[in-house]
């Protein structure tokens, strides 16, 4: 008897097919090439993605036999849920994998913000010892708001406190006393944005979510906050966010998503106030072998028809999706 396709379309950690073992036939193929997924996909019984492969209607579409897609990571708005439940297949991600990295790139990002880092290391490196250029602005004493105090934005808050870090936090489906538990004072939106020192967002990107942090809310910042972005790219809306750093509303911003990825060319890339990576977020060792390892265990349960816990769609039904 063959055995169960699962089809890997992003670039995991080794640890994924060793967590599979060997009761499955593993394929590879590059998910960013449209034409070869939907090729490859007509004979998985399960797909597994990062971030960079979109599975939207016609992906589900072109795999009858798909059961199981498995997101190594915590968004899912690469993939169309509503379709893949409407198909039978399950959904599962790894919402706990990578959250300590994304929190540190996000703590690293909120001090290259406030000390230019990357660029007084680049001016050094093309010769120039320019350090009136650079004064940059303490942590200790400001006030970090955390828009979204889940999983990730609550291990920033946490970090961020030890440097001295006021931490106040909107988060509208959070319990107040959730959040003064840990020291946080939690606080409508408006009060946040008029009051931090340092705006941080850890939210899914979402209908709600998309240009949560746009032109109203740019307006109503104090002009030398610092605007960190490690959740996915729009939440700050990234032509306000351009508007505002230039006309000096805003004293900086980094960046670690983007409306559209991969995104190599931004006007907000131009800017000497803006420090960029490409997404960089869970691409630590650790988490992507979490991330692989615990995906891997999902999709092998999805597989035998046993619940998952981590299924986003439909845990309930676990049992009757496709069998
Ligand atoms: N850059 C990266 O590599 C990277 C890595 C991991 C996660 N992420 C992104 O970070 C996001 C957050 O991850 P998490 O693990 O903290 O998720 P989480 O689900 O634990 O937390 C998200 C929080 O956002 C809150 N929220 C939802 N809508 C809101 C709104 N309108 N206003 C305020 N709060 C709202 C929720 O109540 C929840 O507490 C993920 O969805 C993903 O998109 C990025
Ligand atoms: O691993 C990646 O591709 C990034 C994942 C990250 O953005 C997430 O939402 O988990």
């Amino acid at each position: 008897m063959s055995k169960p396709v699962i089809l890997l379309a992003d670039r995991l950690s080794p640890a994924t097919v060793d967590a599979l073992g060997s009761a499955y036939e593993v394929r590879h193929c590059d998910g960013t090439d449209r034409a070869e997924l939907l090729a490859q996909v007509a004979a998985a019984d399960a797909l597994l993605v990062r971030s960079a492969t979109r599975v939207d209607a016609e992906v589900i579409a072109a795999a009858p036999g798909l059961k199981v897609i498995g997101r190594a990571g915590v968004g899912l708005d690469n993939i169309d849920v509503p379709a893949a439940t409407a198909a039978g297949v399950l959904v599962v991600n790894t919402p706990t994998a990578n959250v300590v990295s994304a929190a540190e790139l996000t703590c690293a990002l909120l001090l290259a913000v406030a000390r230019h880092v990357p660029q007084a290391d680049a001016t050094l490196r093309n010769g120039r010892w320019e350090r009136g250029r650079f004064t940059g602005t303490e942590l200790s004493g400001k006030v970090l708001g955390v828009v979204g105090l889940g999983r990730i934005g609550l291990l920033v808050a946490q970090r961020m406190a030890a440097f001295g870090m006021t931490v106040i936090a909107h988060d509208p489906h959070v319990a107040p006393e959730r959040a003064t538990a840990h020291g946080i004072e939690p606080v409508p939106l408006d009060d946040l944005l008029t009051r931090c020192d340092f705006l941080t967002v850890h939210l899914p990107k979402t209908a709600e979510t998309l240009g949560l942090i746009g032109r109203e809310e740019l307006k109503k910042v104090k002009p030398s906050v610092r605007v960190v972005n490690v959740a996915r790219g729009g939440i700050v809306d990234e032509d306000a966010l351009y508007e505002a750093l230039t006309e000096g509303r805003v004293a900086g911003a980094a960046l670690d998503v983007y409306v559209t990825e991969p995104c190599t060319e931004s006007p907000l890339f131009a800017l000497d106030n803006v420090v960029a990576t490409p997404h960089l977020g869970a691409s630590t060792e650790e988490a992507q072998e979490k991330a692989g390892v615990f995906v891997a265990r999902s999709v092998a349960r999805a597989l035998a028809g046993e619940p998952v816990a981590e299924a986003a769609n439909a845990p309930e039904r676990a049992l009757s999706l496709r069998a």
